[in-house]
């Protein structure tokens, strides 16, 4: 079944172009990987997703996404979006995923609450709950963050970069959990670590102002030249590799 839908979709910021004329279908169970250049669109495309900047063009909801104001999208977004100086706790940055759903119904129930304490319990940080996100590690972050953009129960969850600022061991723990909650719902995942993500994910969607998407997770030669950017490989195989974070050609 398909969730979302892109037609057409162009955005630019100060009439700069940074995304051109992108098609796209997201299917009910989809594991994507977003691949590209640093600057070349990724993370407006995963807005561009959520409607969350202007574009031209369409993007469709199915039903199951979104059905009378209440929409079904977790977003995990970069932790560079963050603000940590908003003085609030764990637990209240994991229910405030409910709150779009609750400017229609109101307070928090004890049913919310116990929805998020098992999804504190899940990402092992229940210890942590009452602490203020201004305290907590880059790894502590994303787990809160994922608890928040899983609490609405979402058919697609969307994650930007959740790697960043983490340990091995929270990127393996990860990684198995996305696979786990792919058996129930659609994931994008935008990752600069395409050795790692090329062997979790099963479609390969590439931003470099222009999307492509392969449905297969091997990437390939034809892929790399398109970052047009030094490349660091790291292992052998199916060619996966590391973009450099230091990269002249980005338009940041
Ligand atoms: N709000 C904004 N206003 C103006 N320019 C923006 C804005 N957001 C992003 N850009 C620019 O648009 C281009 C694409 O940015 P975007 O963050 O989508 O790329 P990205 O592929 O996610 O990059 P990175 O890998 O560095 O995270 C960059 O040149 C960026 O500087």
């Amino acid at each position: 079944m398909k969730l979302v839908s892109l037609h057409h979709v162009s955005v630019s910021y100060d009439k700069v172009p940074v995304l051109t004329d992108v098609d796209l279908d997201i299917w009910n169970d989809d594991f994507i990987g977003v691949i590209g250049p640093n600057g070349g669109g990724k993370t407006t495309l995963v807005k561009a997703i959520l409607k969350a900047v202007p574009y031209s063009g369409e993007v469709i909801y199915a039903p199951e996404i979104e059905n009378r104001g209440c929409r079904r999208i977790g977003y995990l977004p970069q932790i560079s979006e963050i603000d940590k100086s908003f003085p609030i706790s764990v637990r209240e940055v994991v229910l405030s995923g409910l709150q779009a759903r609750k400017r229609l119904l109101g307070r928090y129930t004890a049913e919310d609450r116990q929805k998020a304490d098992e999804l504190l319990h899940t990402c092992r940080i229940e210890e942590i709950a009452r602490k203020p996100i201004g305290t907590l590690s880059g790894g502590q972050i994303q787990r809160t963050l994922l608890c928040r953009a899983l609490i609405s129960d979402p058919k697609l969850l969307i994650l930007d970069e959740p790697t960043n600022f983490v340990d091995n061991q929270f990127e393996k723990e990860l990684y198995l959990q996305l696979k786990h909650f792919n058996e129930k719902m659609a994931i994008v995942m935008v990752s600069h670590d395409l050795g790692t993500i090329s062997s979790y994910v099963r479609s390969i969607v590439c931003v470099n102002r222009r999307v492509h998407r392969h449905d297969s997770n091997i990437i390939t030669a034809e892929q790399l030249h398109n970052y047009n950017c030094p490349i660091q490989i790291v292992s052998h195989g199916d060619v996966p590799h590391t973009v450099l974070a230091k990269h002249p050609n980005a338009r940041s």
